[in-house]
């Protein structure tokens, strides 16, 4: 007899249980109000949700778009994701190497040259100096930097910065890759080859997670969004109703 079964989903390699994400906003007062304060035992401080009780749950290979307004806690969530920052309560899993492009080419030391900073990145993202070694050519290559890799990276113009460390971030090794609104970066042929890659890394199991204002680039490369709003998670489903959901609270 023929026996049929529904295949079990693949674990997730990202859970976000329960999280929040509370910081400390220090109020500004003059020096009255501030004695006042101390003297009153009052606290100086207020706590503020940045991210109230977030729950969700990736699979391997999913594309997923994270959206909201400003200050939603998009990047947040993102810094939580790449260990930059540690929740306040809750649990956070991520499963094999994630590799972050938060402000692409952050870690670029100025007075070091373009080379001597695609080791230094290559190593922040895990790379060993023999995989840097293996994989320089084709990270030059993709940058379009040519001959100003042996350049000091103060003298890049801040579309090459980008190009470049976009182009270490995408060929280290990863299982799960963040992107903070570099596709905004570069002009437009370099943005589409960017999007080229991504995809590329996508067909090959890839995990991503993308913060992004343009609803247009998430379309393309997200089959999922979720929806923050103040810090809530308002929407949980298939991009195109994400969107939906997000145009709907700006109005
Ligand atoms: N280190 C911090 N200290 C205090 N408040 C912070 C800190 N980092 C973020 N916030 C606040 O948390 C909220 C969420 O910020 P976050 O950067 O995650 O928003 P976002 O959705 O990425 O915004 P944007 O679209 O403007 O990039 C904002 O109100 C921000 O001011």
């Amino acid at each position: 007899m023929r026996k049929t079964f529904e295949p079990r989903p693949a674990d997730p390699v990202i859970i976000f249980d329960n999280v929040q994400k509370t910081f400390n906003l220090r109020h500004a007062r003059s020096l009255k109000q501030t004695v006042l304060a101390a003297v009153r035992r009052r606290d100086r401080f207020e706590a503020f949700n940045a991210l109230d009780h977030v729950t969700f749950a990736v699979a391997p290979g999913e594309s997923v778009a994270v959206l909201g307004r400003n200050g939603s806690g998009k990047s947040t969530t993102l810094k939580l994701l790449s260990g930059v920052l540690r929740p306040t309560s809750g649990n956070i899993y991520t499963m094999g190497r994630v590799a972050g492009l938060l402000e692409v080419g952050a870690g670029f030391h100025p007075d070091l040259t373009g080379r001597e900073n695609v080791y230094l990145n290559a190593a922040i993202l895990g790379m060993t100096k023999a995989e840097t070694e293996a994989r320089f050519d084709d990270i030059v290559a993709f940058s379009e930097i040519g001959n100003f890799i042996d350049t000091e990276v103060k003298r890049y113009s801040s579309g090459m910065h980008a190009r470049l460390g976009f182009s270490v971030a995408v060929h280290a090794e990863h299982d799960i890759l963040l992107v903070d609104e570099v596709l905004s970066v570069g002009d437009a042929e370099f943005r589409e080859k960017c999007h080229a890659k991504m995809r590329e890394l996508q067909a090959a199991g890839n995990t991503m997670f993308i913060v992004s204002h343009s609803a247009e680039q998430v379309r393309k490369l997200c089959q999922r969004g979720i929806v923050l709003d103040r810090g809530v998670m308002v929407f949980d489903g298939p991009i195109d109703d994400a969107i939906a959901a997000m145009q709907q609270k700006r109005r």
